[in-house]
This record gives structure tokens, C-alpha cells and sequence, in this order.
């Protein structure tokens, strides 16, 4: 293998092929002549049975694993697990954790495996937890950890350590670090929190400190990219399922009954795809991605008085993020974070449609409202999400162990791997409405696809206007393909000729943003 192109972020290191491994940083890149220590788990009674314990330092994992014949190898990651040397001598070790940004299922089952893999696999026993985020480095005070402290603290929602918003202040964070010998910082959140994780660990790396950086994505949005999903996703949707069954019960208890459900998805849709999938109760999921409207042929009112007509009863799943252009011009509010302030478009959805339905000559409908989020962020993870959390609590104990550093551990094509953190918070995981998943679901529901506003149709969603050649579009909200997906082609709702279509755009080809 060939190095090249080595930045603070990643290596990119090139093989046969076409074959490309984005490497993440190691504490060696910066500091040299470290010691280095064989790994206790050799003589671990648990482990010592397992025939080849130790992941080859030349094991990787592949991104994309549905290829042609004449594909290139493509991208690869490092895949996680112990390695037979590490760079910390575990007495040496004085280790911390941090939660930040939004409750997740499985939260404090990560801390937990944690503390025990850094107890049990490594003998490492000075172990703090960070109160509060970000900012309780520099304004809190922190707390002891060990195997005791934390025996039980996955059988409980949220997080022991606490979480909080914004408060990112790299030079005080890291200034505490050395204060109090950190040596591993563990930082588990979201996207906005491994950005805050990246720019520590470059920070650490410009005062050329042997601290190692590990992150662990969380988000019950899904809304972080190449990893397969993230921890907590799957508890929230089959929590959710007892919001729509309620929903269900409720609308089917009465003449023309309609149950409104609004889920998680600031961004993303993903709980409100799956919980729809799963359910199948359903009648109509409308997720941030893709754009909606209420009047008119096609639109949602008609929809739900067909369903009323032929069902008697529906089901409505809206994720949060969906339809926000419609609830109110905006005046874009932020969180502590930077993150979009949302509307409760659960509520304005459910003044609508009763404002709608209570128009003489329509119908009498009986709406009930129901909005579970917080319920549903609030519990604690579900067996399958506690293994998962427990998997890669264990991965990042190892790659720090290791040495390696700036990357998160993560869970790619269902094998455990190390990403560099540039690759996770470069961009947003979105549900692809041009995809299979958003088909099926539509396919599940029946429900109406949107795409021909009548004319006249205010166009106050549309977002901004693209040139392509010589025509304009103005283009709806909707995701973006990755372009190293799909060969440098995104896919864009465009408003063409009075109704909405699709369009494959070229990353490359002149696209004029104009509000
Ligand atoms: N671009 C950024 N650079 C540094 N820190 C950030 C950045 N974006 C967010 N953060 C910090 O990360 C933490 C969590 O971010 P937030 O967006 O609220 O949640 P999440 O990590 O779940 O996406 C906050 O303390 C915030 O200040
Ligand atoms: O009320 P809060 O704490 O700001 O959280 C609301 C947001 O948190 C989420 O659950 C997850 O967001 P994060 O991943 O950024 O924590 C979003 O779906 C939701 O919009
Ligand atoms: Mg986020």
C-alpha cells in the first residue's frame, strides 16, 4: 500500500484496484518513539480462548459492498477490535467521558461498557465522567466512575452524566484536559458533538498531547451517514409503535376518527419511515424529506377523506422536521447548538385538518393528537440496541487503547469499524425518497406521492432556484444524494411547468443558488 495525502483528519492510503482505505489518525503520527505494551487480554481468561482475538492490523472493511465486475475496490475503514500492541500502559491510564446534545436510548449503556472495558479488559481503573457536556469541562466538577458506580446504569433512560447544548469551547475544554492528565477523552453524541469531538482532538494534536480522542455516535434521528444505524434507533421505533397503536385504537373507536402521531426527525424521517413500515396501521407518513401539501387534487385533505370514506378511520405519522416551510414564514430560530428551532407541525397539522373538515359540506371527524417524542427519547435502550451500545463502547476502548485517535467507532456493512470523524459530520444521513425503503413504504400506505401541486399552489416552500443548462427550476426541500454514491449525480425536487419532479443533477454541472 501506497501513503499519500496524509492531513490531520484521515490518511488516505491507496492499494491494487482501486482500493482506498481512509485511515484514521494515530497518537504515532505526531509523537514519536512512543512505548508501546503487549495487551493484557493474551492472558485474560475469558478472551484467551478465542482463537485469533487480535484484529489484523491490515484488516479492513469495505463501504460499498455491492460491486460490478469491473468495479473499483472503493473505500475502505478500519475495522475495530484489540490489537496485540497498545500505547497506554493501563496504571498510566486516567480516561473521562462526556455525553452531549439529545437523549438517546442506550446512552448509559455506552458509559457503562466504558468503564467495564476499560476495567476488565485493560486494568484500567481511573475512569471520571464529565457532568453535563461540553461545558462541564470547564464548569463542573467531575465524578469517579467504576464497574460499581455504573453496574446498572443500562436498565435506566437518559444519560448519569448529564447532556447538555452548545457550551463548546475547544482551548478552555482542552486547557482541562491537561489540567487534569486526561489521557483518553470519550466523547459520545451526535453530529454537532463529534464536530466539537474533531476540534479537541485537533487541538490535542496541535500542543502534541498523548491524549487519545474516541467518539461514539450517538442520535435517535439515524441522521449521522456511513454507519449502518446508530444505537437507540431501533428502541425508538419500536417505542413508537405504541404511540401509533394508541393512535389506531383511537381512531378506530369512533365514526371518521383520525389518530395524528407525531415522531422524532429534526432532519431526517427515519423513526417515522420504520414505525410506519412496522406498523403497518398506517395510512400516510410525511418525514422531512419529502414535500407536501394539503389542498387540492392530490393533496393530504383529499387523501384523508377517501381513507374516511373507504376505512372509516386513519392514521397519520408525521416526523417533526416535515412540513416546517408550511407551519410559518420562517424566522429561523436556533438551539444552543446551532440547530433549526422547529415548529410543532404536530399541532398545526391537527388545527388544519379540523379546520378543514369542519367546512360545511365536508365531513365530521373526530382528531386525536398524540405526541410521544420526549416519552420515546426518554427510555432506556432495548435488548438488541444494549449489545449494539455494548459493542461499541468496547471498539473505542480498543482503538484508543490502540493509539488511534480523532475517529469514532462505528458499525459499517455489520462489521465494527473506526471512521475517521471528517466522514461522519461532513454531511447528514437522509432517507432517499428516490430509494427502495421510501418505496416500500409508500407502497405500504397507499398513500399520495405529492408530486402535482395544483396550480396555484403557493410556492412558499420553495427553497431556491437552480439554473441547469438553460433552464430554471425552483428546487423543493429534499436531500441530496451522496455524490460518492451515485458518481457525482444528487437527486432534486424541482418545480417545473406548474408540478414537482425529479431531477438528477451533477454535482459539477453550474447550479445557481439564489434565494
Ligand atoms: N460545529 C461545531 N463545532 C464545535 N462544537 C459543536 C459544533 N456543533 C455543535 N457543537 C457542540 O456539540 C454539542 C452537541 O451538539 P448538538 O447539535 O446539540 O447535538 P448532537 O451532537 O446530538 O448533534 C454542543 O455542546 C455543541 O456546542
Ligand atoms: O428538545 P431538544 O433537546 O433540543 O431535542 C430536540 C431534538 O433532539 C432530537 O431528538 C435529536 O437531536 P440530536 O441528535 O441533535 O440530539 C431531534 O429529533 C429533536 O429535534
Ligand atoms: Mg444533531
Amino acid at each position: 500500500m501506497a501513503s499519500n495525502g496524509v492531513d490531520w483528519q484521515m490518511k488516505l492510503v491507496e492499494g491494487a484496484a482501486g482500493y482506498v482505505l481512509e485511515d484514521v489518525p494515530h497518537l504515532s503520527d505526531y509523537i514519536h518513539d512512543l512505548h508501546t505494551y503487549p495487551n493484557p487480554l493474551q492472558s485474560n481468561p475469558a478472551y484467551s480462548v478465542v482463537r485469533q482475538y487480535f484484529v489484523d492490523e491490515d484488516d479492513t472493511v469495505q463501504e460499498k459492498i455491492v460491486v460490478h465486475k469491473d468495479s473499483p475496490r472503493g473505500t475502505h475503514f478500519r475495522r475495530a477490535g484489540p490489537r496485540q500492541k497498545m500505547y497506554f500502559k493501563p496504571a498510566d491510564v486516567r480516561a473521562c467521558i462526556v455525553t452531549c446534545g439529545g437523549l438517546c436510548p442506550g446512552l448509559n449503556t455506552v458509559i457503562r461498557e466504558i468503564v467495564c472495558g476499560l476495567h476488565f479488559m485493560y486494568g484500567v481503573t481511573e475512569v471520571i465522567g464529565v457532568d453535563c457536556g461540553f461545558r462541564g469541562f470547564y464548569s463542573r466538577n467531575t465524578v469517579s466512575l467504576t464497574p460499581k458506580s455504573v453496574s446498572d446504569i443500562h436498565k435506566r433512560g437518559g444519560t448519569i452524566l448529564g447532556t447538555s447544548r452548545g457550551g463548546h469551547d475547544t482551548s478552555k475544554i482542552v486547557d482541562n484536559i491537561q489540567d487534569r492528565e486526561i489521557n483518553q477523552v470519550y466523547i459520545i453524541g451526535g453530529d454537532g458533538t463529534q464536530k466539537g469531538a474533531s476540534a479537541i482532538y485537533k487541538e490535542i494534536r496541535l500542543r502534541g498531547l498523548k491524549v487519545a480522542v474516541a467518539g461514539i455516535p450517538k442520535t435517535i434521528d439515524n441522521d449521522i451517514p456511513v454507519i449502518d444505524k446508530s444505537f437507540g434507533f431501533d428502541t425508538a421505533v419500536e417505542e413508537a409503535q405504541r404511540a401509533i397503536n394508541a393512535a389506531h385504537v383511537e381512531a378506530t373507536s369512533v365514526e371518521n376518527g383520525i389518530g395524528l402521531v407525531k415522531l422524532m426527525g429534526r432532519y431526517s424521517g427515519f423513526i417515522a419511515m420504520y414505525a410506519t413500515l412496522a406498523s403497518r396501521d398506517v395510512d400516510c407518513c410525511l418525514i422531512p424529506e419529502s414535500p407536501f401539501y394539503l389542498e387540492g387534487k392530490g393533496g393530504l385533505y383529499e387523501f384523508i377523506a377517501k381513507r374516511l370514506r373507504e376505512n372509516g378511520h386513519m392514521v397519520i405519522v408525521i416526523a417533526e422536521g416535515a412540513g416546517q416551510d408550511l407551519v410559518a414564514e420562517s424566522t429561523e430560530q436556533l438551539d444552543a447548538s446551532g440547530n433549526k428551532l422547529l415548529k410543532d407541525v404536530g399541532l398545526w397539522m391537527s388545527l388544519k385538518i379540523k379546520e378543514h373538515f369542519a367546512k360545511p359540506r365536508e365531513m365530521d371527524i373526530t382528531l386525536k393528537y398524540i405526541d410521544p417524542t420526549y416519552m420515546i427519547r426518554a427510555i432506556p435502550a432495548n435488548a438488541s440496541d444494549n449489545v449494539y451500545s455494548t459493542l461499541l463502547a468496547q471498539s473505542a476502548v480498543h482503538g484508543a487503547m490502540a493509539g488511534y485517535t480523532g475517529f469514532v467507532s462505528g458499525l459499517v456493512n455489520g462489521r465494527h469499524t473506526y471512521i475517521p470523524l471528517n466522514r461522519i459530520t461532513e454531511r447528514q444521513n437522509k432517507v432517499v425518497i428516490t430509494d427502495r425503503m421510501w418505496a416500500r413504504m409508500l407502497s405500504s400506505t397507499n398513500q399520495p406521492s405529492f408530486m402535482n401541486p395544483p396550480k396555484g399552489t403557493s410556492e412558499k416552500h420553495i427553497r431556491w432556484r437552480i439554473s441547469i443548462g438553460n433552464n430554471v427550476f425552483k428546487v423543493l426541500p429534499l436531500l441530496m444524494n451522496d455524490s460518492r454514491n451515485c458518481a457525482g449525480l444528487c437527486s432534486v425536487v424541482v418545480w417545473a411547468n406548474g408540478s414537482m419532479k425529479f431531477r438528477q443533477v451533477r454535482k459539477q454541472s453550474p447550479v445557481n443558488e439564489s434565494l
